[in-house]
């Protein structure tokens, strides 16, 4: 979508079901369905259209006429009245959240996947539900670029437009420590700074390859998270799961998910800085083996090192792009009887079907896939699906509270 700012016509209209990235469905007077932001299911609402296509606007609430009983107090008003990326949930009522993002997965695992898809998810799970972990602002990161101005600034959803904030809900304490808001930062505009709050060391900001203490000394570049008993030192740029509480859930919810896999030969793809690699390694124990991919160079960095230090330093970790070349070449499901698995948590574009297919075509007996995009997940899924795979487990996971953000593990095994 592309940000008009000279199209500011608005008009009244009836809204319809929700749909994936935040929005609700409903219809302009021309007929022309609009995707609209800040709206509720059946809410009668004022809407200015922001951009157009071909086929389908885009819009946001100005004015509620009738409001949804699920409707609450927005959470972030200078957020959401320019439509800032980030928050866009914030005026649904927690409940209503976790059913909005039922919805738009079941409606991806329909028409992104496919019927023979969502009859086996209901066949496992038939009352699967978004799991909570409560609605308390838990992000340790937190991202924006500095304006003309020098002041921290965020992008209006869809859009280059970047607007200067004064606030930012949703952070743990950690990342108060470091006063965005309250002084000038003294970077230059345009540049990208990403607020880090970990878990066992000091918050920091991480701006290009530097990284600077809450005093804006420069100071060093990694930082140490701790999860349940696991310790791991990781670069302060490097990807780490926003939320406090989702490394453990999700690291929890991978072996409880993988079950018995004690001596299996396991590939972890984009396996980050180690997370889930160390409770792998554990669990695959000393009969197990274990070959790690990412491609990101810091982040195989930190795996290798994260590994080591958890007694686990005979695991190969692979520096290198997923995809059906890279299958191809590694060697799989040779050396152990056990079993074979593999793990992949891909970023929001998923796997896609090539490298879905090519991970199908190692022949592991089980895969586990960690999906944070309902579309991808339901496309990764149907195609796995298609190479004789069966569904054992499906879950899904609120870790983004007032976002339309979501994760999905799925566990399949051949059939
Ligand atoms: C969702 S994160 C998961 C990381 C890890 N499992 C964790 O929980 O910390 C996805 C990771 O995939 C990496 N990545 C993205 N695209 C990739 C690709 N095509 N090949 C290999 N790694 C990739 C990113 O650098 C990132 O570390």
């Amino acid at each position: 979508m592309s940000a008009n700012s000279s199209a500011k016509a608005v008009e009244t209209v009836e809204i319809g079901g929700v749909a994936h990235g935040g929005f609700c469905v409903g219809r302009l007077a021309s007929g022309k369905v609009a995707m609209i932001r800040g709206a509720l299911p059946g809410e009668r609402v004022r809407v200015e259209i922001t951009s157009e296509r071909s086929k389908v606007a885009y819009g946001r609430v100005v004015e509620v006429i009738e409001a949804s009983a699920d409707r609450v107090p927005e959470i972030w008003p200078e957020g959401a009245a320019r439509d800032i990326g980030g928050v866009e949930l914030g005026h649904v009522s927690y409940p209503a959240q976790l059913r909005w993002k039922r919805e738009v997965l079941a409606e991806a695992l329909r028409r992104n996947g496919s019927a023979e898809l969502e009859a086996m998810v209901s066949a496992v799970i038939p009352d699967w539900e978004v799991e909570s972990l409560g609605d308390k602002p838990g992000r340790t990161r937190v991202s924006f670029i500095i304006d003309d101005q020098g002041r921290p600034a965020m992008s209006e959803a869809g859009s280059h437009q970047v607007h200067a904030i004064k606030s930012f809900p949703l952070t743990v304490p950690g990342i108060d420590e470091l006063r965005l808001f309250e002084r000038p930062l003294g970077f230059a505009p345009g540049t990208r700074v990403k607020a880090v709050a970990p878990s066992a060391s000091a918050p920091v900001l991480a701006v290009g390859g530097e990284v600077y203490n809450a005093d804006l000394i420069p100071t060093t570049p990694r930082v140490r998270e701790v999860v349940e008993d696991a310790k791991f030192r990781i670069f302060a740029s490097s990807f780490w799961q926003t939320d406090y509480r989702a490394p453990a859930t999700l690291s929890a919810a991978l072996l409880a998910g993988i079950g018995e896999v004690h001596g299996f030969e396991t590939l972890e793809l984009y396996s980050g800085s180690g997370l889930f690699s160390v409770f792998l390694g554990r669990a695959l124990g000393k009969e197990g083996r274990l070959t790690t991919v990412e491609g990101s160079g810091p982040a195989v960095k930190s795996a290798a090192y994260n590994l080591e230090h958890a007694g686990f330093g005979g695991v190969k970790t692979l520096r290198g792009n997923v995809d059906a070349r890279l299958l191809n070449s590694l060697e799989f499901g040779e050396r152990v009887s056990a079993g074979t698995l593999v793990v992949a948590d891909p970023p929001r574009t998923g796997l896609g079907e090539k490298t879905a297919k090519a991970i199908c075509e190692k022949e592991p007996f089980r895969i586990a896939l960690l999906s944070c995009d309902p579309v991808s997940a339901a496309r990764d899924l149907e195609a796995i699906r298609k190479e004789g795979y069966v569904l054992k487990t499906f879950r899904a996971f609120d870790l983004f509270p007032y976002t339309f953000h979501m994760e999905a593990l799925a566990v399949l095994e051949k059939n």
